[in-house]
């Protein structure tokens, strides 16, 4: 048996078609064009990938892309300041600052100054909390994501065990919530589960985001199983270059599950559409538009 493969990228290409669209729509009815700042602070490998496919693609979609490129030594100060200063822009209507930042500042004091209006990341307190209670948000960019993912093979995951291995904030944690939402049985592994293949057999859904290459074998999978792969590893190929990879052991994964994520090309361009709508979703709010039904 060979699993089906998920296309994430054309999933991707489709809904950046969609909230293309909707810019545009929004630009003809009301002149309004949504904007994007994105702020980098040193040099991170992963967040490079990112920022690189997302002003593109963002651009493409029809809105404005802002860019602030801080030197690595930017005191948490100055970060702060630039922050307020996105928040108080009218120009501005989603802020997304690239995790992970320098050792010397601290995360939650930065994501916490973010207008919650404007938090396109949804990794605000009010954005987290509005979620875990049921109330409208702006929902984590990957975990949306995932689900859109999994809704491929299964339009309605109710009922359905699923396992996300990783409790992060900005995946693991709100993968599981959405997941919930979406009447799934759901456990969340980390690195002190234990029997954490045992834990994984269990899943019709698996959700794998801890950050080790390939840790996830084929002989973790239940037959069958839906796979989907966050996992963004840099890893060296056998003739020095880089490759990149995921969390599971896709060559194993693909010959027991019955549909799993590649990497690249599964959730990585997900995230950066997903991202785009709620951009989009943000702008319309500030403005007091709803989106159409
Ligand atoms: N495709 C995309 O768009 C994105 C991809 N990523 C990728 O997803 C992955 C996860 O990211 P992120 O959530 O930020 O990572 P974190 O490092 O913040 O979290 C990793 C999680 O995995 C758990 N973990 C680590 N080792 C093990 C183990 N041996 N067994 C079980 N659980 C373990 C940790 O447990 P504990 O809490 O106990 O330490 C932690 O909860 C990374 O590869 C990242 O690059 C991230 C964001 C977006
Ligand atoms: N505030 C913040 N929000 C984030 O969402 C965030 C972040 N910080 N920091 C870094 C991680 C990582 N991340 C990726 C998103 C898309 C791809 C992506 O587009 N991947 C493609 C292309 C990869 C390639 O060609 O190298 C793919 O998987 O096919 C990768 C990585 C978002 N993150
Ligand atoms: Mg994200």
């Amino acid at each position: 048996m060979s699993a089906r493969i998920i296309d994430g990228k054309a999933i991707a290409a489709g809904l950046r078609a969609e909230v293309a669209a909707g810019v545009a729509r929004l630009k003809e009815s009301h002149g309004i064009t949504p904007g994007l700042a994105v702020v980098l602070v040193g040099e991170d490998p992963a967040s490079a990938v990112y920022v690189r496919n997302k002003g593109r693609q963002t651009v493409e979609a029809g809105m404005a892309s802002f860019e602030h490129r801080l030197d690595a030594s930017t005191s948490q100060a100055a970060l702060l300041d630039l922050v307020r200063r996105l928040n108080d822009d009218p120009a501005v209507n989603g802020i997304l600052v690239q995790l992970p930042l320098p050792g010397h500042i601290d995360p939650a004091a930065v994501i916490d100054t973010i207008d919650p209006a404007k938090d396109v990341d949804g990794f605000h307190v009010v954005n987290a909390g509005r979620l875990a209670t049921g109330l409208p948000a702006l929902v984590p960019c990957t975990p949306v994501g995932c689900v859109i993912l999994a809704k491929q093979v299964h339009p309605d995951l109710t009922g359905l065990e699923a396992v996300v291995v990783g409790r992060s904030n900005i995946v693991g944690k709100p993968v599981a919530q959405l997941l919930l939402a979406e009447n799934c049985t759901v456990t969340i592994a980390h690195s002190r589960t234990r029997a954490v293949a045992d834990v994984c057999r269990r899943a019709d859904l698996l959700v794998a985001a801890v950050g080790r290459p390939e840790m996830i074998r084929g002989g973790w999978v239940k037959p069958g199983a839906t796979v989907i792969d966050v996992g963004i590893n840099r890893v060296a190929a056998g003739d020095g270059t880089a490759r990149l990879v995921g969390d599971v052991a896709f060559d194993e994964a693909r010959q027991v599950a019955g549909a799993i994520t590649p990497v690249p090309g599964g959730v990585g361009p997900m995230t950066i559409a997903c991202l785009l709508r709620n951009t989009l979703e943000a702008t319309r709010r500030q403005h007091g538009l709803e989106a159409p039904g």
